[in-house]
Parts: structure tokens; C-alpha cells; sequence
């Protein structure tokens, strides 16, 4: 199931539990409010901006939400710098702010590039990765961008003298893994046989390997180096390319779309504005807190049901004119692997002419059909992460995008 991916180069298989994180606890923190968007200004406070952060991947779908939940809740940031393949004009708007946001177009793959970029930063967080599970870059890209790209941000930290490293991982460092193994309710203790083959769970699992082992090297100047990884579940929210798919796919399809997984299997989600604000508390909280989050791994959580994946989408898509046809998929198990194999094949053949990758592959839908849940309160007990944002809020902004994008679409 699958493509032949992960290893070095792309092939072969990828197995073996990612590290995990000896049982500590620590003491809870407090609850903050979001200010909704940098025009309602920066939080007040009387403290002193002295730290240089540097987002890669700051104008992606997670980047943005990072970059702006940081505008609005680090009060002690003098310059942001946003690192980025693709730079967005969004962030011309960010320059009018007390804080100096520098936009730097780079290219995570280029050492030199990155360790420009890093050098004087007080803390990364490292979101540039290649999300790729519908066949669009090779096995060997992937790789390059999402291992060798963040061998790249830690070599230039230590060079450099940068000290704090958060690194966004992924659920899928974990699970669904090639068996098909439900992992329900799991925290980041369960056990669980990772093992996968797919070209992008394989590199994020080795990527967060080499963050976690990186942790206690000493940087350019004898400090050790601070890193640790977050492991967000499926994100939703405003900017999320493949709701977008799905309500386009919706449209086409007369309003309607055609279940094809289970309700039973349920899937985690959790809201963009809620990973961005934990990546925030844990880039502030690892600096004064090293010995207790160091080379942790903290899985990204907030109040977001469990439902399948067509049934959480259909929160949002239902309030914007969408239906889901069936309570039960329609078309029998058997015959959705044999139409993603087809997929398959004809993204295999269509290669040397066009980019065929549609959402129906083997390995999605493996994943689709594979539960996966978490339940945990790591990140709360060790950093005082609680989620800014309700269900009823993260569904609320989810819905008011879609529709703006509904505006856009008539
Ligand atoms: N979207 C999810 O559901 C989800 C869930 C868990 C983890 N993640 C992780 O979160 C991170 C961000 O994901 P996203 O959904 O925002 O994806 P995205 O594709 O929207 O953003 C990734 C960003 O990285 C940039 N990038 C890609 N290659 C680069 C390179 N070589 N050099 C510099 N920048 C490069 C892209 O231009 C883009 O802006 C990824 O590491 C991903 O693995 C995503
Ligand atoms: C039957 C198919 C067509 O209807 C199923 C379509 C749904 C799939 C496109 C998605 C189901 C589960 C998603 C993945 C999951 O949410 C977690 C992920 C980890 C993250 O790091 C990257 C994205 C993803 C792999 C996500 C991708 C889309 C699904 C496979």
C-alpha cells in the first residue's frame, strides 16, 4: 500500500518507534486571549524586545497563523524573520508594526541559505517541509526538503549559536502505520509499531529524529542547544489547501459529496490557530524550562471532536451549502482501492505530461480509513498549554473562510 519510500534516498522502509520522551512532569500555566488579527495591534506589555525568532515556512498554511500569533503574543520580539521558498504579500502589511519583520526568500535545501538566515536568531521554528502525500514531488525531493533541510536548520543553529529549536513534526511520525493499526486515544507514551513506507511520514520521522538527538550539542559558544517537536494531528482551519479541495470538489459535484469512509473511523483534528499558539508557548517556555522540555515530542491537541475525516470537514461545509450523500460509504472497499490504484497508475503514466494528483491514492486512502486519536495533556503539564481557541471558535472562523471563499467562487 503505498509507494516504495523513506530512507536515504527514497526507498526501502522506514520502521522503528520515533524517539520518544522520558515521563517527566511539570507545573500548569496560565490561560491568554488572542487578539484576532495584527491590525487589533500588539499585546501590552511593559516588556523589553530583545529576541530575534526566524519561521521557515512562515507563509504556509501553519507558517502564516505562526507568524501572526507570534506578531500578536511575544511581546519581547525585536525582529521577526520569515524564511520562505514562496514569500506571500501579506506580509508587507506586517511592517508597519514595533516589530522589525524580515522577509527572506530561501531555500531550505541551500546550507549557506539557512545559515544566513539563522545567524543571530535567538529561536527557530521550523515549519518549511514538503507536504506531499498525493505523489507531486519525488520521493527524492521529499527527502532533500524535509531531512536534509532540517539537517541544514540544526547544523546552522549549532554553527551559528542559536539555542532554541522547535520543530514541527507530524502525527504521522507515528501513525496510521502500513498495517493499518488504529491508534485511539493515544498519548505520546502509547506504543505503537510505526513503521511506513510512504516518502513523506518516513522523512518527517527521520527529521524528528535528528531534531530530538540534536538536543544538549553545543552550540558556537559552549551553550547547549534546546529542541523539541510538535506533532500536530490533521490541521483545519483558514488556508487549508485541502478543505478548499473538497468544497471545489463539492461544488462540481452539484453540492454534494459522496461518502467513502466509514463514520466510525475517526480521525483527530486540530484548529490552526491552536498549533500556532502552541508553538508560541513552547518557543517561550523551552527557554526557561530546557531540562524538563528539552528533546520532548508533544502531540498538538485541543477540543476538536473525533470524527471521521468527511464527517469533521462537513462542519464546515455543511453550513456553506454542502451535502454528504449516505450515512454509509457507497462504493465498497474493494472497488475505492481499485479506483486508487487507478490513480496511481495514471499519475505513473500521465508523469511525463502532466502532474495527475487527485485526493484518492492508495496511501490516502489507507490513512483515511485508519483511525487515529489523541488524548493527552503533555503539552498542558509541561508548558501550560491550554487552547486559545473553542471548538465553536475554530469552527466558527473555519466556516466564515469557507464562505468568503464561497463569495469568491460564485
Ligand atoms: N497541514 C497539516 O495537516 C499538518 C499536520 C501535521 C504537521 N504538519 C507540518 O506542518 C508544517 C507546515 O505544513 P503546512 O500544512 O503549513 O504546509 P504548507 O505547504 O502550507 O507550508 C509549507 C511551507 O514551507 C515552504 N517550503 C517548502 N519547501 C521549502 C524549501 N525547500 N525551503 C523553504 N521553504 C520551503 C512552502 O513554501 C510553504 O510555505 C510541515 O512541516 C508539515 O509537515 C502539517
Ligand atoms: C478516500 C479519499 C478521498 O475521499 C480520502 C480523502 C481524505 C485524505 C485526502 C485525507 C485523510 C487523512 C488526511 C491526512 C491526515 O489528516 C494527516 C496528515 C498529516 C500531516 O502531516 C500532513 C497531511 C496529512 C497526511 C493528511 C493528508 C490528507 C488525508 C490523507
Amino acid at each position: 500500500m503505498g509507494q516504495e519510500g523513506g530512507g536515504a534516498s527514497g526507498r526501502g522502509r522506514c520502521v522503528g518507534r520515533p524517539a520518544g520522551a522520558p515521563k517527566e512532569d511539570g507545573p500548569s500555566g496560565g490561560q491568554f486571549e488572542y487578539l484576532g488579527t495584527v491590525a487589533a495591534g500588539m499585546a501590552d506589555s511593559t516588556e523589553v524586545r530583545e529576541l530575534v525568532y526566524l519561521v521557515t515556512g512562515g507563509c504556509g498554511f501553519l507558517g502564516e497563523h505562526v507568524v501572526r500569533m507570534l506578531l500578536q503574543r511575544e511581546p519581547r520580539l525585536l525582529e521577526l524573520r520569515v524564511f520562505d521558498l514562496h514569500l506571500g504579500a501579506w506580509l508587507e502589511e506586517l511592517k508597519t508594526g514595533p516589530v522589525q519583520v524580515t522577509a527572506i526568500q530561501g531555500d531550505v535545501t541551500q546550507a549557506h541559505e539557512v545559515a544566513a538566515a539563522v545567524a543571530g536568531a535567538h529561536v527557530v521554528i521550523h515549519t518549511a517541509g514538503l507536504v506531499d502525500v498525493f505523489g507531486r514531488a519525488s520521493p527524492e525531493t521529499i527527502y532533500e526538503v524535509n531531512v536534509q533541510g532540517t539537517k541544514n536548520v540544526i547544523e546552522a543553529c549549532v554553527q551559528t549559536g542559536t539555542r532554541f529549536l522547535v520543530y514541527t513534526s507530524s502525527m504521522e511520525v507515528v501513525g496510521p502505520n502500513i498495517k493499518g493499526h488504529h491508534f485511539y486515544r493515544g498519548n505520546e507514551d502509547t506504543p505503537y509499531e510505526a513503521v511506513h513506507r510512504h516518502p513523506y511520514p518516513c522523512s518527517k520521522a527521520q527529521a524528528e529524529r535528528l531534531v530530538l538527538e540534536a538536543n544538549g550539542r553545543k552550540v558556537h559558544g559552549g551553550l547547549p542547544l534546546v529542541t523539541c517537536a510538535l506533532r500536530p494531528t490533521g490541521i483545519y482551519g483558514e488556508g487549508h489547501q485541502i478543505m478548499r479541495d473538497f468544497y471545489h470538489q463539492g461544488l462540481r459535484l452539484g453540492g454534494r459529496l459522496f461518502r467513502t469512509i466509514p463514520a466510525s473511523v475517526e480521525h483527530g483534528r486540530v484548529y490552526v490557530g491552536n498549533v500556532a499558539w502552541m508553538h508560541v508557548l513552547v518557543a517561550r517556555e523551552l527557554q526557561q524550562r530546557a531540562a524538563l522540555m528539552g528533546g520532548q515530542v508533544y502531540f498538538c491537541y485541543d477540543q476538536s471532536p473525533y470524527k471521521s475525516y468527511e464527517d469533521f470537514n462537513m462542519e464546515f461545509l455543511g453550513p456553506c451549502g454542502l451535502r454528504l450523500v449516505e450515512t454509509r460509504p457507497l462504493v465498497p472497499y474493494w472497488l475505492l482501492m481499485l479506483l486508487a490504484a487507478l490513480n496511481a497508475l495514471l499519475q505513473w503514466l500521465l508523469r511525463p505530461l502532466l502532474l495527475y494528483a487527485p485526493l484518492l491514492n492508495p496511501y490516502t486512502l489507507a490513512v483515511a480509513n485508519t483511525a487515529f486519536t489523541v488524548n493527552t495533556d503533555k503539552a498542558q503539564r509541561h508548558f501550560g498549554y491550554e487552547p486559545l481557541f473553542s471548538w465553536e471558535d475554530s469552527r466558527t472562523r473555519t466556516i466564515r473562510w469557507v464562505q468568503a471563499m464561497e463569495g469568491s467562487a460564485r
